[in-house]
């Protein structure tokens, strides 16, 4: 048996194109477009990249970017001041503060200064709670990404047995929720877990996020599984995911690639999330559709 590679960077070129689509029929009818805030606070090579890569996909679907960027020691007052203006201006749709921040900023007090209504991240606890009881929200990015490629590729994920391995609040948990909600059986694992390869045999369905190079070994899968590695780790210069692909391809029934898998979803959903929040700025009735 050999995986079918899930080819992320198509798929979220196409939710791309759909998102471009709706959001020329929204301004059609609102009268405006909708509007992204990125904010970045110093010069991490790797969030500028992203950054840079939002801005470009979000002026590409027909949106407004606001991008602003901060020097390293900016105090976290002057942080919460810019994300007060952008909760209080009506041009902007979807607020997203990059991280990681620097040291000396406490990310929660900032991803909690955002207007739950304006977090396209899905990071706000008021968003995590959402998604924990059912109620609508936003969900962050990298997750709903996951999700859509698990559903493009198995379709019902119902009575599913599934691993997530990573707890993060970014990743682990809203994960994890979103699987529930689909009515898998889940597991959360991570760095305290006993006899983590004999957890995941059981697996349809593995989400690996955990941030270590090729942890995954292909011996540890059940024969068939579906495989979702959101890693991205730089060895020697080569970016590999938390799964290691030569093993685990033989073996997988499905499994996504490091780079072109996950990382090129975040971005898509993060215009999703946007033409979302617009429509709710605007009281305008959103219908999901094929996004
Ligand atoms: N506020 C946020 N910060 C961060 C998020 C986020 O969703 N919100 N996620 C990551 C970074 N990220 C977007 O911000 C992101 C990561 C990776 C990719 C991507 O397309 N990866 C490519 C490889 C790119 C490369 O060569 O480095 C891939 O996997 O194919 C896009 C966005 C942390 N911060
Ligand atoms: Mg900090």
């Amino acid at each position: 048996m050999n995986a079918q590679i899930i080819d992320g960077k198509a798929f979220a070129q196409g939710l791309r194109e759909r998102v471009a689509e709706r959001t020329a029929q929204f301004s059609e009818r609102a009268g405006r477009v909708p509007g992204l805030a990125v904010v970045l606070v110093g010069e991490d090579p790797a969030s500028q990249v992203y950054v840079r890569s939002k801005h470009k996909a979000t002026v590409a679907a027909g949106m407004a970017s606001f991008e602003h960027r901060l020097p390293a020691e900016t105090a976290q007052d002057e942080l919460l001041a810019l994300v007060a203006s952008l909760n209080a201006d009506d041009a902007v749709d979807g607020i997203l503060v990059q991280l990681p921040l620097p040291a000396h900023i406490d990310e929660n007090a900032v991803i909690a200064a955002i207007s739950p209504d304006k977090d396209v991240d899905g990071f706000h606890p008021v968003n995590a709670g959402r998604l924990a009881t059912g109620l609508d929200g936003f969900v962050p990015c990298t997750p709903l990404g996951c999700l859509m490629l698990l559903k493009d590729r198995l379709g019902n994920l119902s009575g599913l047995d599934a691993v997530v391995i990573g707890r993060s609040n970014i990743v682990g948990k809203p994960m994890a929720q979103l699987l529930i909600r689909e009515s898998c059986t889940v597991t959360v694992a991570h760095s305290r877990t006993r006899d983590l390869p004999a957890l995941v045999r059981r697996a349809d369905i593995v989400v690996a996020a955990v941030g270590l190079p090729e942890m995954v070994k292909g011996d540890w899968l059940k024969p068939g599984a579906a495989v979702i590695d959101v890693g991205i780790n730089r060895v020697e210069g080569k970016l590999v995911g938390d799964v290691d692909f030569a093993s685990a391809a033989p073996v997988a029934g499905a499994i996504t690639p490091v780079p072109g898998g996950v990382g090129p979803m975040t971005i898509a959903v993060l215009l999703r999330n946007t033409l979302v929040a617009a429509h709710r700025n605007a009281g305008i009735a959103f219908e999901a559709g094929t996004l």
